[in-house]
């Protein structure tokens, strides 16, 4: 579904990925881990086109997408869910939905899709007319995951979603994850609440100073040691290309 060869880019004349390469199959859930400032987020940017790629290549599916912009990347299916909190807060959840589609030529079909979404996130439909801003945090988390849904996405980069939620909405968040893999949507997400995201998740991928250092089965990657050192603030020394299922 996605693959990165040998990825280097950066901001201007800055490098910050220097040589990112894996490979996900569809409908899987991929947690990428790594320290602060290893260029996780960056790796969506390159992804979503919003990075100068200086080489390498990006592939979906059999397509090089190198260099393409979000507004391509997006037509071949592909959102990225940022950091942070990017509802509109004073729209309700309607519109903040229907924002979602705003670039879809046919908004008969983004109503559509909107109908569906909510049947997929009852509390949206419930919530419907609230402001945004009256949500809770976990509520908002899961309107900007629906509303990156409603172009019917193969791909979706989540940066972060558990970030400041309670454990009870971060588990409903990883709840819709598993149920999107399961509907045929492929994932590739950072979590810094790293054990829980692997829990769940098929594949994990080692990021450390912008280069892919291990890739493997999520389970395997769990019971690692060298990924429990990393996150005690060591560095990996060998590198792991193992890809399996
Ligand atoms: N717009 C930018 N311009 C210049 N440098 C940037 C920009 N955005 C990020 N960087 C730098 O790129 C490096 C990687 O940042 P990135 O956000 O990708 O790391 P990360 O692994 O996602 O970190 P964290 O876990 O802290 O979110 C950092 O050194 C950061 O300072």
């Amino acid at each position: 579904m996605l693959e990165l060869r040998n990825v280097h880019g950066g901001y201007g004349k800055i490098t910050i990925l220097n040589g990112v390469s894996f490979k996900i199959p569809k409908a899987s859930i991929t947690t990428m881990i790594g320290p602060n400032g290893a260029g996780k987020s960056t790796v969506f940017k390159a992804i979503f086109g919003l990075l100068q790629i200086h080489s390498g290549q990006i592939l979906l599916g059999d397509q090089e997408v190198t260099g393409q912009t979000p507004r391509q990347m997006i037509a071949h299916g592909v959102t990225y869910v940022p950091q942070g909190r990017n509802v509109v807060p004073q729209l309700s959840v309607y519109h903040n939905l229907e924002l979602g589609g705003i670039t879809a030529p046919n908004q008969a079909k983004v109503r559509q899709r909107i109908e569906a979404v909510m049947d997929q996130f009852p509390m949206l439909r419930e919530f419907r007319n609230r402001k945004a801003i009256e949500l809770s945090g976990g509520q908002q988390k899961q309107l900007e995951v629906a509303r990156s849904l409603l172009l019917d996405p193969k791909l979706v980069l989540m940066d972060e979603p558990s970030i400041g939620l309670s454990p009870n909405m971060v588990r409903e968040v990883f709840q819709t994850l598993i149920r999107l893999r399961d509907s045929g949507v492929t994932i590739l997400m950072v979590e810094q609440n790293a054990k829980a995201a692997l829990a769940l998740s098929d594949y994990g991928l080692v990021l450390e100073l912008g280069q892919t250092r291990m890739h493997d089965n999520a389970k395997k990657l769990l019971t690692d040691p060298r990924v429990g050192q990393l996150f005690l603030g060591g560095h990996v020394h060998e590198d792991v290309a193992v890809d399996g299922r």
